[in-house]
């Protein structure tokens, strides 16, 4: 089985161009199939997700040629099942969009229930309370979610819960349905904003993505588009705390600063210094950090996915910090695995309380999801001694190449595959 292998105590330094933001990707490469003209799609994350959507694309008849490692061309006109059920699409999130996006095309669809990262109960009523207000008829039965309309009408929905998943998911349902949208308390996440601008670069009719009311109104058919995805908010993210946890200086290129915002204020209450220019941000963490308190809110608040990054950073902060994860319900699942490098943290329902350290030690330990998996790896930079992070499988869920990344800034990590590749990492590195 896959693992990092991580010396920690180099401080990070130089570089690192970010990819294209998953999460956008996995809304934008479903949307695609909407349109029987063909689409190319630059800036997809070469990640297992996407990939892992783009194999289920293929299973029904959607041909999909890859121009480089991060160019897709797709083409649509020839789907010839409705049904999505492979054992794969179901370890995915964004298997549901594939359900907005048929179901918008072809008034019918038939896909497995999500999986996703496993950190709380993500339930998907909201989605099928969209699809039913538009005039859909929605059961799950056999693991499947099966959806079916006449015709689609438009609606107004209220979204009870601030919901990507949801708002994304309505947003492809309704952008070829008769008549008028309206998403009520929608999420205003920079990939809810970036599906609504690709729908319109393929001739949709949405305004509003980035507030809280998106308005829609149905046009008859979507043609083709070329549309380049957003650069990742959170792979961004995580490369300015692998800064503020090593005392490294470390420029994140290719960015949009102004996603970043909450994430840059937090780390400038800790302690780092943040520069901020047209497409990069530069974090240099020169003093002994301190502590703070964060809440995870939808955006623009402190997201959910940086959670666990920021934890790792908190426990090596002078004092107490408190942090609350308003999102979800189960997603300290990793800070058992903090607490062997020797943090001190004490979860209490959706609340960490965390005394900083002064050091973390490392040791052998299991990525539970994504970011928390990533998160793992952060706190192995910073410790003292060799980290070994398993199941490395969900990291690469969503971070494309990160241990090379993080070894171009001189980290000491290597990925192996082996008990005797381990052995060979911890002589190399003494
Ligand atoms: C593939 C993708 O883009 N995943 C992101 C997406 O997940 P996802 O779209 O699953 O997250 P949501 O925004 O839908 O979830 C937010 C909250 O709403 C609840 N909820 C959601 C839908 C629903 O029908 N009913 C309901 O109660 C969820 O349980 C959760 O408590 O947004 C999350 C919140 O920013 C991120 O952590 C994920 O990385
Ligand atoms: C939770 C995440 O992804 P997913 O919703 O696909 O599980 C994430 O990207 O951090």
């Amino acid at each position: 089985m896959e693992q990092y292998a991580i010396k920690g105590g180099n401080p990070l330094v130089g570089e690192v161009e970010i990819g294209g933001a998953k999460n956008a990707a996995l809304a934008i490469l479903a949307a695609a199939i909407m349109t029987d003209e063909t689409v190319v799609i630059e800036n997809v994350p070469d990640v297992r997700d996407t990939n892992v959507l783009i194999q289920a694309m293929e299973s029904i008849g959607v041909i999909v040629n890859r121009i480089d490692r991060h160019t897709v061309k797709i083409n649509a006109s020839h789907i010839h099942n409705l049904v999505i059920e492979d054992d794969f699409i179901k370890k995915i999130r964004a298997s549901y969009y594939l359900l907005g996006a048929l179901l918008g095309k072809y008034k019918k669809a038939e896909v497995a229930l999500p999986g996703g990262c496993n950190i709380g109960l993500r339930p998907i009523d909201q989605h099928i309370k969209g699809f039913r207000a538009l005039g859909a008829d929605v059961r799950i039965e056999h693991g499947l979610i099966i959806t079916d309309a006449e015709d689609l009408r438009g609606s107004n929905i209220y979204l009870d819960v601030v919901s990507v998943g949801a708002t994304i998911n309505v947003m492809m349902a309704a952008v070829m349905a008769e008549g008028k949208t309206t998403i009520e308390n929608a999420a205003k996440e920079p990939h809810v904003v970036d599906l609504a601008n690709f729908l319109n670069s393929m001739g949709a009719d949405v305004k509003g993505a980035g507030t809280d009311v998106i308005r829609i109104k149905g046009v008859p058919k979507l043609h083709g588009s070329e549309y380049t995805i957003i650069p990742d908010q959170i792979e961004a993210g995580t490369f300015m705390f692998a800064a503020a946890v090593t005392r490294g200086d470390v420029t994140v290129k290719n960015v949009i600063p102004k996603h970043l915002e909450s994430i840059s204020s937090k780390l400038l209450e800790i302690g780092c210094e943040v520069e901020e220019s047209d497409d990069a941000v530069r974090v240099v963490s020169a003093k002994a950090l301190t502590h703070t308190h964060v809440k995870t809110l939808p955006y623009p608040g402190f997201p959910t996915d940086m959670q666990p990054q920021i934890v790792v950073a908190l426990g090596l902060s002078a004092g107490t910090s408190i942090v609350t994860e308003s999102i979800f319900e189960n997603r300290f699942k990793y800070v058992d695995e903090l607490t062997r490098m020797g943090a001190n943290i004490k979860v209490e329902g959706n609340t960490a309380i965390i005394d900083g350290v002064e050091r973390y030690t490392g040791a052998s330990i299991s990525a539970p999801d994504l970011r928390a998996g990533a998160s793992l790896v952060l706190a192995g930079l910073a410790a003292e001694g060799v980290t070994v992070v398993d199941d490395i499988r969900f990291i690469e869920r969503g971070y494309e190449d990160f241990h090379l990344k993080l070894k171009a800034l001189g980290a000491q990590i290597d990925k192996v595959n082996t008990e005797r590749e381990l052995q060979k990492f911890k002589l190399k590195v003494g």
